[in-house]
């Protein structure tokens, strides 16, 4: 049997501004700071140990995955920074409210943009400064490769050859890994690996900062998962990422 631990980062300031953030490359608050703390105590108190670690090129992530490894006296772990690991592109949403934007065109189109399998938000304009085209961390990518917008499909579509040609090769030789990410690039990888139905993934939602165990067997397959905090405090902190998109 396998284990592997996800988390999505602490909480970012536009966590905290309740704006559509995507690729918008913005840094944990204090309480963000505390949270991934949280998450390496409550892990070295579990008796976890890593020997390699994943998070995307985002510092919310990267900075999360520090702060934990830190306070598990693991600072010495590899990591690999993976693009494909970043937040779902949102397009021209990011940077705005998200309950000024539901007040604006309706809970339900939001609920759309935020969770359906395959709509994505409306796209960036080329020219927009928003897009990453000339973001030295995407230098090695071709413009395609960059997006505009992105729905969940579209995350799916890199995440998973993460998965198929790092991850899980990493995972059979052996390794113990912890992936640091985001809530639509972790929700592409449980979608992928529980094999969940595109309509009931609308209704998966992941918390800042709490890690979330899978424990897999000889093929991979998962056979069960786990967060390793409070439950309660847990399922109100998913029912509070839920309410985000909704107007006052
Ligand atoms: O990019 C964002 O705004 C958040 O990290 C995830 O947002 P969501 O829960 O609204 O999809």
């Amino acid at each position: 049997m396998y284990k592997i631990v996800f988390m999505r980062h602490g909480e970012s300031t536009w966590n905290l501004s309740n704006r559509f953030t995507g690729w918008t490359d913005v840094d944990l608050t204090e309480k963000g700071i505390n949270e991934a703390k949280a998450a390496g105590k409550v892990l070295k108190e579990s008796g976890f140990t890593f020997d390699l670690a994943y998070t995307s090129v985002l510092k919310r992530a990267v900075r999360t995955l520090w702060l934990a490894l830190d306070e598990m006296d693991m600072m010495y772990v590899p990591i690999k920074n993976d693009w494909r690991l970043n937040e779902r592109h949102y397009g021209a949403l990011q940077g705005l409210d998200k309950g000024e934007t539901a007040a604006k065109y309706g809970d339900e189109q939001v609920l759309v943009w935020r969770r359906s399998y395959d709509t994505p938000p409306p796209a960036l304009e080329v020219s927009d400064d928003r897009v990453s085209y000339n973001d030295p961390r995407y230098a090695g990518l071709s413009k395609e490769q960059i997006p505009l917008t992105e729905c969940l499909k579209d995350t799916v579509a890199r995440v998973v050859p993460v998965w198929d040609e790092d991850i899980a090769p990493a995972i059979r030789a052996g390794k113990k890994i912890i992936i640091s990410a985001h809530g639509n690039s972790l929700r592409a990888l449980i979608k992928m690996l529980d094999g969940i139905s595109d309509n009931d993934i609308v209704g998966l939602n992941i918390p800042n900062g709490q890690p979330l165990v899978y424990e897999l067997d000889a093929d991979l397959k998962p056979i069960r998962h786990y967060y390793l905090g409070d439950a309660d405090a847990i399922a109100a902190a998913q029912a509070a990422v839920a309410n985000q998109g909704k107007a006052k």
